[in-house]
């Protein structure tokens, strides 16, 4: 070992932080400050395989990689820094650092070396959105053909670069993880993420429980707080097994219920705690907090939540907390209904990634829930466990299911994994069969459940979308997994059959070019008539009737329609016509969203947002040029905030819409000139307008069309999934589902070429980490 760095002596050196973040995929701008490698030499080009053996020949491919968008610029860099610092370090080595960074931008937590034999294209960018792959450069497949894994395993043995990550921490920059037969090779920090999340969640679940409530107290609650039934009440198990735990997973699809059964688990939790008495004496009730991952989250959360506490019947709860029971406003009082982001709660500071709370200053609260809890990467989980008291409840939300966080790490599906199955050990079904009443099915049963698969619980039962709902049935069919009695085949044709049954809430609409008029009348209108009926005519569960769907030309409709006659804006109360017609073009706007897959191409965000410009400047809904629709402000101009702005308020997810108000602000002032401002809903949920300049806005895209990543979190009365016309790794089951999901009452599903639906269904998703295996 000749080279080594002065980094290695000192702490592990912040990779990332030395050479900055790119975002996965686009960086095709060469490093600053690396030295030029030579020409590529002909070796790389006539025997790939040559880049296993020799370094230049290594890097002269890696740099056909990133020219071509399929690998980051950012993941060259860490090979040829390994390379500079370490002389000897083998080629097949850096080829793995270099590939264990390009997974983080892909999600993915490390790099699984057999998995990456067994497909070896996966590991790559390919093909970046756009790229038409005509001229590649050699692929992975091809480079690692003959690679054996032994032989690639053996090359991590690199005391200087690579730890085993059994043994005692050390402070290399790589970790080497082997568990299962499976070798992994993480970036350090990540490895020390999943670690700390890891030995978090796993103190939790073996602390020794507080002092158990009396036995007849938790069964009476529980009794109080759910209807009786014969059968399995999921949400009432999850409910249980929630109050038992300091850490819990409720996890289920949309509309089953998670929302309302932790209403329901918070107000058990809070009538236990003041039915006991206090440590000094008077029973205290418990520091709750909720929180999601992003504004728009906390805010539904927030409307939904409080909704749900003031419907919440606990005349009979009160009644069968503790001794006396306990008074009823008191425990309707302590229930939270304040929903903050993550980065809020633990206190981001600007330009670090370090958090006001941590271990060394952690949160005071008891209990912490977090709603989209699928939206949360491993860096956000790790830095909130850290800041987590030992003793305060962790509760996770969310549906195990959806897409993950763009970030790497899918914490909860990974947690998640068991989760269909059950896996409840003899002990746990006795005690639930005790405090619920009612016996837990044989299915559910195992005598080798493992610690996590006891704080888990699925809510199995839509309660928004019923046997007759095409979104239901199509987001059913779209989420189940491949399996051996489930093959492409089967799920290919059980997808197709849902359109084939005219459900009512359902529409397909092929498109020829993206020209085709059908964009124009959806985007306009909503295109009604691609539905049964018109849209009329339906109900909902309550017997209320359903509004067809409709397009943008809506919120753009009741823009021009409730404009307030108020020849000034208005300070304070004076404001009420602006930010009430504001509330209403906001609401509005909720009605209809076209999410699509991809950011660039004429079938991503990039071509389709002045493309829907133009369909609703033709049809008299916008005025403004091709110039302002591609770049510029209008009124009517949709906007996603794209980044937290804390000066101004604002959270990652909002959506405002551009209205022109007056320029006088006060009666006396002389009116007549109008000024564009951005209205946005003020994130806590509190129903406030926000009326911010344009030019105060520092990452915002216009958002006539989303991608279903951006979505997450959100949900639109009409929502249109736009597919692309060409395959990409991008297009899976996971994101289909979301998309889908993200329809309340109607969905239509845009296809721009035959056979796109069939293919994304059956590509499934393949995070790799070390969580879920084995808590
Ligand atoms: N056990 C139940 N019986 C009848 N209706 C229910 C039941 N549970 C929930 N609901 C109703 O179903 C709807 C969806 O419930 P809720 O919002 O709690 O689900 P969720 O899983 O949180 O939904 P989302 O997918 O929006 O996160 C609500 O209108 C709720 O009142």
């Amino acid at each position: 070992m000749s080279k080594r760095s002065k980094h290695h002596d000192d702490a592990t050196p912040d990779l990332f932080a030395d050479l900055g973040e790119e975002p996965a995929s686009n960086s095709q701008a060469p490093v600053k400050g690396l030295p030029a490698e030579p020409e590529p030499p002909q070796a790389a080009q006539g025997n790939v395989q040559a880049a296993l053996h020799d370094t230049q020949a290594l890097f002269a491919l890696l740099d056909r990689w990133v020219e071509r968008g399929w690998l980051r610029a950012l993941d060259r860099a860490l090979a040829s820094f390994f390379e500079r610092e370490v002389s000897d370090a083998p080629p097949l080595l850096l080829l793995a650092a270099a590939l264990a960074s390009h997974q983080l931008g892909r999600g993915h937590v490390c790099l699984d070396l057999a998995q990456t034999l067994a497909a070896p294209d996966l590991a790559l960018s390919l093909p970046p959105e756009g790229d038409d792959l005509s001229d590649p450069p050699p692929l992975p497949s091809e480079l690692l053909a003959e690679l054996e894994l032994a032989t690639w395993r053996a090359a991590l043995n690199h005391p200087a670069l690579v730890a085993d990550g059994s043994e005692p921490p050390g402070n290399t920059p790589l970790v080497r993880s082997e568990r299962d037969g499976n070798v992994r090779l993480y970036l350090r920090r990540y490895w020390q993420y999943e670690q700390n999340i890891r030995g978090l969640i796993g103190a939790r679940l073996t602390a020794t429980p507080e002092a158990e409530t009396d036995t007849a107290t938790l069964p009476r609650a529980l009794a109080a707080l759910f209807p009786q039934s014969h059968e399995l009440d999921w949400q009432q198990a999850a409910c249980a097994l929630a109050s038992r735990s300091r850490f819990a997973v409720i996890t289920g699809g949309p509309g089953t219920g998670k929302t309302t059964t932790v209403v329901k688990l918070l107000a058990l939790l809070q009538a236990l705690a003041l039915g006991e008495p206090g440590p000094a004496g008077a029973p205290r009730p418990l520091r709750i907090r909720l929180a999601a991952p992003t504004g728009k989250a906390a805010a539904r959360l927030n409307e939904s939540i409080a909704k749900q506490v003031q419907g919440l019947s606990l005349v009979e709860l009160a009644a069968a907390a503790g001794q006396q029971g306990v008074d009823i406003s008191t425990l309707r009082d302590s229930i939270p209904t304040e929903v903050t982001t993550l980065h809020r709660l633990l206190g981001s500071r600007p330009d670090t990634r370090h958090f006001r709370h941590h271990a060394g200053n952690p949160l005071a609260l008891d209990a912490l829930v977090i709603d989209e809890a699928s939206m949360v990467d491993i860096e956000m989980m790790a830095a909130v466990l850290t800041a987590l008291p030992p003793k305060a409840r962790l509760i996770l939300l969310g549906d195990k299911d959806q897409l993950a966080s763009v970030e790497a790490g899918a914490v909860l599906g990974d947690l998640c994994q068991r989760a269909e199955g059950g896996h409840y050990t003899p002990a746990t079904c006795d005690w639930l069969e005790r405090v619920i009443g009612t016996p837990i099915p044989e299915r559910y049963r195992d005598e080798a459940g493992q610690p996590l698969d006891q704080a888990i619980a699925m809510l199995r039962v839509s309660h928004r979308f019923d046997a007759k709902s095409g979104i239901g049935q199509l987001a059913e069919a779209v989420n189940r997994p491949l399996g051996p009695d489930h093959g492409q085949k089967e799920k290919k044709r059980a997808v197709r059959e849902i359109f084939q049954q005219d459900y009512a809430d359902i529409a397909r609409l092929a498109l020829a070019d993206a020209d085709d008029p059908a964009l124009d009348r959806l985007v306009v209108n909503g295109n009604p008539a691609g539905f049964a009926n018109s849209g009329a005519g339906r109900h909902d569960r309550r017997g209320e009737p359903i509004t067809p769907p409709v397009g943008y030309g809506h919120y753009l409709e009741v823009m021009k329609s409730a404009r307030p006659a108020q020849p000034y804006f208005g300070e304070g109360d004076e404001r009420q016509p602006y930010d009430d017609w504001a509330r209403q073009v906001l609401t509005a706007h909720g009605h209809f969203q076209l999410l699509c897959a991809l950011r660039k191409g004429a079938w991503g965000i990039q071509g389709l947002n002045p493309r829907i410009g133009r369909a609703l400047r033709r049809a008299g809904w916008l005025k403004a040029s091709d110039l302002e629709l591609e770049q510029g402000w209008f009124e009517g101009r949709p906007v996603l905030v794209t980044r937290n702005d804390y000066g101004l308020g604002l959270m990652n997810g909002d959506i405002g819409i551009t209205l022109a108000v007056p320029e006088a602000r006060s009666a006396i002032d002389s009116p007549g000139r109008t000024l564009l401002r951005v209205a946005l809903p003020a994130s806590d949920g509190s129903g406030d307008i926000k009326w911010v300049l344009p030019s105060r806005l520092q990452a915002v895209e216009t958002v006539f069309a989303m991608t279903v990543h951006k979505s997450q979190g959100s949900e639109f009365t009409h929502t249109a999934l736009l597919l692309p016309d060409a395959p990409n790794p991008i297009l899976t089951r996971e994101l289909v589902y979301t998309g889908i999901t993200r329809a309340r009452d109607w969905l239509t599903l845009v296809e721009t070429r035959r056979g796109m639906l069939d293919e994304a269904v059956t590509r499934e998703v393949v995070r790799v980490s070390g969580l879920g295996k084995e808590q």
